[in-house]
């Protein structure tokens, strides 16, 4: 061990007693059972549903008050204490109307703060005191340990705590420290959360999800196709950028860029209003209770048109650049035949329904109006400069990655690209080949690249990070093509399938998912692939665990736009000191419903995979990294203590 480094450590270790304390502590933690991970994925901007998943930790928090209330406590009265604990603002104000007087509210509040404790001390009993006390409301802490360090043997001391529990009432602190009490059960009841991509697009409030996750106490997220394209935006792309605006427009969530991020949207509604008329293909989909005036439907349906316009122009250039992207195809402009509206798509003609091309000269398809290109640059510039989506991006690239490796688990949104055969698929980048986990760093890299250079808007980094989000060896993608165009312009519906890549049928066996999980160092004996993207249709009878559990799929359905198609809201996944466990979603309505009925919206859980034993926190990464610190402990005590 370099001794200059043990030099400095020594500064922050400055006695033998401080080295030993600290490897005792350290070695007491790795002791402790493993804490629970939460596995949640493609959120798409539905941030109420995902607030409901966070806060009831997908039911760990009633499973826990039933552990301890079962046998006092009616199953009324349990999921009304899990609502306290869920939405505790809103539960104290609608139980608060129900008293008729304070006396009896007193009494309520004495016994629910005493649950709140008991549930507290059992929700934590896997945590150093130290690691408590950081989950604890700050102004509380000294009080809420008093009252949770007591010890029912010394009945002379019960008086004291009653006297406690009194005063916080009658100083009218009872409802804060109640809300504090329920926030620090949800944090207590899972240790750390897994967002497995998706975050963006679709949903109305992608930003909301964002400072939810800022504000977390521990987190990391796998980049999904959607983030990628929102990165790819702040970090210059214009044709991630014209994406996520006609994402947005498709959605009837333009609120998210012109409201939440404040980007001006006037220069785009101008060229839309000169250029563009109503247009059944570009009218937005509205979930029920979205209401729109007709006027303001049209203008959404101008601007869906205008900037769909200007994405198909800008994809052009960098298929022309980038030959080995293989999008040849998708050149579907220089395809039109603007007089008769048809356009030929592998070697067939198709008639254009509902076209648009008002701003296409068909000698240049892919030439930009110089109005346009302004359009786009003036929108480039005002997303650089939105300072809550800088905020929010770059928690997303320091929270993100394209893979993790997570206590034996291979966590990834999309796929591990490969061909019929089962073999990594590779591809060719700037005239190297690269293949499974290779390819993950390769494109990882560029889009760190693309990242640190916001001016750069052509190059090849930029390039990538569009491939990304829509190019057939993209592991987020997982897709040969997207058919974008076709679904807006072509009637036939089988030019819109969009073929899977192969792992999609093969990760059904278990010795693809063994192969995978060796390709990236891991040991498929004990590991898992968690993977979101693809909703599991459970009406069509699909599992979402596969290839003897080593594949757990848990797209989480949050889509409300795609619900229709899996019969299930969706799933999440749960990993704690005894084993892994399912947990299957129906849908969400409301808050209002369940603070009202107490409708939890959880419903089976199956076991994927047991421990034989107790899981210990030596056992896993944190645990690793712990036993290093230890080693190095030792190294300094032996060097600078010990004669
Ligand atoms: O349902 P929409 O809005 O037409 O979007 C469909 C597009 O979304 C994608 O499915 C990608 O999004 P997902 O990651 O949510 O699957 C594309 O393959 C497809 O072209
Ligand atoms: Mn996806």
């Amino acid at each position: 061990m370099n001794t200059k480094y043990l030099d400095l450590l020594a500064q922050k270790y400055n006695s033998e007693e401080k080295v030993v304390t600290e490897i005792i502590n350290l070695e007491a933690i790795l002791n402790l059972p493993k804490g629970t991970e939460h596995f949640v994925s493609d959120l798409h901007g539905e941030y109420k549903a995902f607030q409901h998943v966070l806060r009831n930790g997908s039911g760990k928090v009633k499973e826990k008050i039933s552990d301890l209330f079962a046998k006092e406590l009616s199953e009324e009265e349990i999921t009304e204490f899990a609502t306290l604990v869920y939405y505790p603002e809103e539960k104290l104000q609608l139980i608060k109307n129900n008293f008729n007087n304070t006396q009896e509210l007193n009494e309520w509040y004495t016994e629910m703060i005493e649950r709140m404790i008991k549930l507290i001390s059992y929700a934590s009993s896997k945590y150093t005191r130290s690691k408590l006390r950081k989950a604890l409301p700050e102004q509380f802490v000294y009080i809420i340990e008093e009252l949770l360090y007591k010890t029912d043997e010394f009945t002379n001391k019960k008086e004291y705590y009653t006297k406690i529990v009194q005063e916080i009432i009658s100083l009218g602190q009872a409802d804060k420290l109640i809300i504090g009490l329920a926030y620090t059960t949800q944090r207590l009841v899972v240790d750390h959360l897994h967002v497995v991509g998706d975050i963006y697009d679709r949903g109305p409030e992608p930003d909301k999800i964002m400072e939810t996750l800022i504000n977390y106490h521990s987190v990391d997220i796998q980049w999904g196709n959607h983030d990628v394209l929102w990165l790819g935006a702040f970090a210059g792309s214009k044709v991630c950028l014209a994406n996520i605006i006609r994402i947005c427009a498709r959605y009837n969530n333009l609120g998210i860029i012109e409201d939440a991020y404040g980007i001006n949207l006037r220069p785009l509604l101008n060229l839309a209003e000169k250029y563009y008329a109503d247009n059944p293909a570009f009218r937005p989909k509205k979930q029920p209770e979205e209401k729109l005036s007709d006027y303001e439907e049209w203008q959404i349906t101008k601007i869906h048109q205008a900037i769909t316009m200007i994405q198909f122009k800008l994809e052009s250039p960098i298929i022309k650049r980038r030959p080995y992207f293989n999008m040849s195809d998708r050149l579907l402009l220089d395809k039109v035949d603007y007089d008769k509206n048809e356009v030929t798509i592998h070697g067939e003609r198709y008639p254009i329904e509902n076209p648009c091309f008002a701003t296409v000269n068909p000698e240049r398809p892919e030439e930009l109006l110089e109005e346009e290109a302004e359009v786009i640059d003036r929108l480039l510039f005002s997303v650089q400069h939105s300072e809550k989506l800088a905020r929010h991006m770059k928690f997303l690239m320091k929270k993100g990655s394209l893979y993790l490796k997570y206590n034996s688990n291979l966590l990834i949104h999309g796929c591990i690209p490969l061909d019929e055969d089962g073999n990594m698929e590779s591809m060719e980048v700037d005239g190297k080949s690269y293949k499974g986990r290779e390819l993950f760093d390769v494109f990882e890299r560029h889009l760190r690249h693309a990242f640190a250079h916001p001016e750069e808007t052509d190059d090849l980094a930029t390039d990538m990070v569009w491939y990304l989000w829509t190019g057939e060896s993209s592991s987020l993608f997982g897709k040969r093509a997207m058919t974008t165009f076709e679904r807006y312009f072509i009637k036939d519906k089988k030019t819109h399938k969009e073929q899977k890549n192969p792992y999609y049928y093969l990760r059904e066996q278990e010795d693809i998912c063994r192969k995978i999980l060796e390709e990236f160092d891991m040991d498929p004996d004990q590991g898992h692939i968690i993977n979101g993207h693809t909703p599991v249709k459970e009406i069509e009878g699909e599992n979402p665990i596969k290839a003897n559990g080593k594949m757990i799929v848990i797209d989480g359905g949050f889509s409300k736009a795609y619900q229709p198609t899996t019969g299930i809201a969706g799933y999440t996944l749960l990993y704690n000191s005894y084993g892994m466990q399912l947990v299957a979603h129906k849908h969400f309505n409301s808050k209002e419903e369940i603070l009202q009925n107490g409708m939890d919206v959880l419903s089976v859980k199956r076991l994927v995979d047991k421990e034989l034993e107790r899981k210990k926190v030596r056992e896993t990464n944190v645990g690793e990294e712990l036993l290093q610190q230890v080693s190095i402990l030792n190294d300094l005590l032996e060097y600078r203590y010990l004669k």
